[in-house]
C-alpha cells in the first residue's frame, strides 16, 4: 500500500441544493482525477439561509449561507467547504481561520432574465409598466429600479429550482424574474435564458460564477491538496473583486457590483465597480487598473475611489 492510501479521508461540507450538489459533484471529479489515492467525503449541510423563508434582507448577510459550514469546519467536522464566491461574507467580517484554498474556472458571470415557460422570448425593455420582477439580491433590485423604474422588484426565496417552477405554476408572485447564468448552466436550464444582460449596464456581483473551495487556516495537509486545483487567471480577479468588497464593508447584500477582467498579454486586472442606490438613484461608479500580480491593491484602490465619491451614503453608512 502506497501512503496516499492511508492519507486520512477530505470530508467536504456542501449545502445540499441542486445547484450545490451539482458543482460539488464537478469539483469531485476534478478533485479525485488530481488526487486518486485520497477519498474525498461530501457531507451536506443546511444552512440557515437555505432553512429561512423570510425575505433575504432579514437575514444579517454576515454568512446566512456559510455560517454552519464554517462551523463544522472550525469544529473539524470536515476539512473543507465548497461555496459559491458570490454567497461568502465580506472578507472584512470572514474570521482569519478561514482560507481559500482552491478557486475553479469562472462560469459565466452575466445574469439573466427568466420568463415562465411558454412564454414567448421577451427583453427587460418589452416588459410592460408594473411587471413584477423576482429577486432577492440588492443589487439586482437596485439595478431595475435604476435602468428600469416603471418595473416592479419583488423580493423572492428559495433554491434556484423551486423558483424556477413557482415562476411556471405562477405560485411565486412574480411574473419573470432575474437569476445567473452560471446557475442556470449547473442545473442544465440555460436555455431558459431570454435575455443576457448586457454587463456593461446590469454589472454583475463580486464573485459571480465563481466556485471556491475553504479549509481551516492551519491545515497544510488540506491546503497542499487544493493549491493545485486552483485555476490562477480566476484567483486574480476573484482577489481583485473580494478586495474592492471589502473595502465596501460590502456583501452579498450590498447594493454593489464589482467585476475584475485579467488581461493576460498586459499582466493587468482591471476592477469595474459600482454602488448602487437602492431607491434607483444616480449609482457611482469607477474603475481602477494595476498588475496582474497585486490584484488585491488594485480592488482596494477601486474601493476607496468609490467611498472618495461618496459611495457610503448611498450604503447607509458601513459598519
Ligand atoms: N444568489 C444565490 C446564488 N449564489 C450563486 C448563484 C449561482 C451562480 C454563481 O455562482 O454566481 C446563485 C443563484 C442566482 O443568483 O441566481
Amino acid at each position: 500500500m502506497t501512503s496516499t492510501f492511508t492519507t486520512r479521508p477530505v470530508r467536504l461540507g456542501t449545502r445540499p441544493s441542486p445547484m450545490a450538489m451539482e458543482q460539488t459533484a464537478h469539483f469531485a471529479e476534478i478533485f479525485r482525477s488530481r488526487h486518486p489515492g485520497i477519498c474525498l467525503e461530501i457531507v451536506t449541510i443546511v444552512s440557515e439561509g437555505d432553512r429561512h423563508r423570510g425575505p433575504l434582507s432579514q437575514l444579517d448577510g454576515k454568512g446566512a449561507f456559510t455560517r454552519s459550514a464554517d462551523t463544522r469546519l472550525l469544529d473539524g467536522r470536515v476539512e473543507a467547504t465548497i461555496s459559491c464566491a458570490k454567497d461568502l461574507p465580506s472578507p472584512h467580517d470572514r474570521a482569519p481561520d478561514i482560507t481559500v484554498g482552491a478557486v475553479l474556472p469562472r462560469e459565466d458571470a452575466r445574469d439573466v432574465l427568466v420568463l415562465p415557460s411558454g412564454h414567448s422570448p421577451a427583453t427587460l425593455a418589452d416588459l410592460p409598466p408594473g411587471t413584477r420582477v423576482g429577486t432577492s439580491a440588492p443589487r439586482r433590485a437596485a439595478l431595475l429600479r435604476t435602468l428600469y423604474p416603471e418595473l416592479e422588484p419583488v423580493a423572492i426565496r428559495g433554491n434556484a429550482d423551486s423558483r424556477l417552477s413557482g415562476l411556471d405554476s405562477g405560485t411565486l408572485g412574480v411574473d419573470v424574474m432575474i437569476a445567473a447564468l452560471a446557475g442556470l448552466h449547473r442545473l442544465g436550464l440555460a436555455e431558459r435564458a431570454s435575455q443576457i444582460l448586457d454587463p456593461t449596464q446590469w454589472l454583475p456581483a463580486s464573485g459571480a460564477g465563481i466556485i471556491v473551495i475553504e479549509h481551516r487556516s492551519d491545515d497544510p495537509t488540506t491546503a497542499n491538496l487544493l493549491a493545485p486545483l486552483t485555476h490562477h487567471p480566476t484567483r486574480i480577479v476573484l482577489d481583485a473583486e473580494r478586495a474592492a468588497l471589502a473595502t465596501l464593508h460590502g456583501d452579498c447584500l450590498t447594493a454593489a457590483s464589482v467585476h475584475a477582467v485579467h488581461d493576460p498579454a498586459a499582466e493587468s486586472v482591471t476592477v469595474h465597480a459600482v454602488v448602487l442606490d437602492p431607491a434607483g438613484g444616480t449609482p457611482i461608479r469607477t474603475i481602477a487598473s494595476g498588475p496582474d500580480t497585486h490584484p488585491a491593491r488594485t480592488g482596494r484602490r477601486a474601493g476607496k475611489q468609490l467611498l472618495n465619491a461618496g459611495a457610503a451614503a448611498l450604503m447607509g453608512s458601513p459598519s
